[in-house]
């Protein structure tokens, strides 16, 4: 494997990572592929490749890349580079992501003056069939297989007239980039999703972090329990508040803790979980969340190798999670592939941050796919669960409208955009 220069030969070619906070922007535009035959045990066995070839690496290598969300299914995406910083202000992450992509990728095609004619798009599953899904998951649920589980639907859209899936790929990352500023957005290229595909990129606006390692510092930050936002304040607040009081909402949200809790237990020195969860807000949503700290022991577990560990969580999979997971290969129609799998980097030293890949989709030479997903507990209403994945699938639906229709005018966070048509279905 070529140890040096480590991506440095690949400046000016397209970027195939990016990962963007709300403080910084890292690129990674080459490097060499790590991976581990798919199947039972597919991340152990690349967590140790990624700590054997940091150790092996010049001073400076990282290990970037995509995991999807069921290793025995689908091929994770890992490079061992080096990758460039660009520490910003928060307001200054659109022109960061721009100077990013316009180095290298061609820059995204200029927003229409007047919208285009719509693309075709497809629900899979249509609505009605995803309301069915999620009847059968309760009845799961009641019958004792599991006491929650996540299911995702997908809307695959067609690409613009004579755009390319890069240069929409593009495009999207740079309207996130004005649209969501607390989200951790990202941009990776990842495996072929079919034969005659060159590749795909997975892009999206994520509000989920699995996992931050500093040293022994771990700090873990699970999301569950939604509720649409509101533009009119008052009916916003109330909202907020009706979801920190909901019983159904607690619960979907302690199994994610309680999960959380039970694996790290052993990993740590000190386990700090706040008692209650508090509110955390993208630009289309109030969500539950619980930011969990920790003092690992030593030797402490590499980032990988602790994020290898925690996923797929009952956030985005269900409890107990391998019962979950064979009830959404089961029942999903499309493989998630990296939705809701994560997306990240480590350093030599095992530092490193991976968060959710959530409010995403994949673009491919035939479109792009769209996911959303939403736990299923006891007390969960279907139609209830379908809007809440119609809200979650307008957060891309409203970049692409960017990209494809009209000069874009990006909602403030406390302005959020009408979310769900009333049927639930996303507009
Ligand atoms: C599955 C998704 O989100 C996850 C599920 C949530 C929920 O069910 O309330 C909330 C945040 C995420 O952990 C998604 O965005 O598609």
């Amino acid at each position: 494997m070529a140890r040096a220069p480590l991506g440095a030969e690949h400046a000016g070619s397209p970027t195939q990572w990016l990962l963007s906070t709300p403080r910084a922007t890292l690129v990674a535009r080459g490097g060499d592929r790590l991976s581990a035959p798919i199947g039972p045990g597919q991340f152990a066995a690349l967590a140790g490749a990624a700590e054997s070839a940091l150790r092996a690496g010049p001073a400076g290598a990282v290990v970037v890349g995509a995991i999807p969300f069921d290793e025995t299914t689908t091929r994770a995406h890992l490079l061992l580079t080096r990758v460039e910083r660009r520490a910003h202000q928060p307001g200054r992450r659109p022109h960061a992501v721009a100077m990013a992509l316009q180095e290298a990728d061609r820059p995204p095609w200029p927003p229409a003056a007047t919208a285009g004619p719509p693309l075709p798009r497809v629900e899979d599953p249509p609505p009605a069939a995803y309301l069915s899904a999620v009847r059968d998951a309760l009845a799961e649920i009641r019958g004792g297989t599991v006491t929650k589980v996540v299911l995702a639907r997908t809307l695959h859209v067609s690409l613009p007239e004579g755009r390319s899936y890069r240069e929409l790929a593009s495009a999207l990352v740079s309207s996130l980039a004005r649209r969501e500023p607390t989200a951790h957005l990202f941009s990776v290229t990842v495996s072929r999703p079919h034969p005659d595909a060159a590749g795909a990129v997975l892009v999206g606006a994520t509000p989920e972090t699995l996992l931050r390692r500093s040293g022994d510092l771990l700090t873990v930050t699970p999301l569950a329990g939604s509720i649409a936002r509101d533009p009119d304040p008052a009916v916003d607040r109330a909202r907020a508040t009706s979801l920190l009081r909901s019983a159904k909402d607690r619960d979907e949200h302690r199994h994610v803790v309680d999960a959380l809790q039970r694996l790290l237990a052993p990993l740590c020195r000190t386990l700090d979980i706040p008692a209650a969860p508090r509110l955390h807000a993208t630009s289309r949503l109030w969500h539950l969340s619980t930011p969990i700290r920790a003092r690992l022991r030593r030797p402490a577990p590499s980032s990988l190798a602790l994020a290898c560990v925690l996923h797929p969580t009952p956030a985005v999979c269900g409890t107990p999670t391998r019962r979950a997971a064979a009830l959404v290969r089961a029942v999903e129609p499309v493989p998630r592939r990296y939705f809701s799998g994560l997306v990240g980097w480590m350093d030599q030293s095992g530092d490193g941050h991976w968060v959710i890949a959530l409010r995403c989709g994949e673009a491919d030479p035939r479109g792009l796919r769209l996911y959303a997903g939403a736990g299923i507990v006891r007390g969960s209403l279907p139609d209830a669960e379908l809007a809440e994945t119609g809200t979650k699938l307008a957060t891309m639906l409203g970049a692409l409208d960017d990209a494809h229709g009209a000069a874009p005018a990006p909602p403030s966070p406390a302005d959020p955009l009408p979310a769900t048509s009333p049927t639930g279905a996303p507009r």
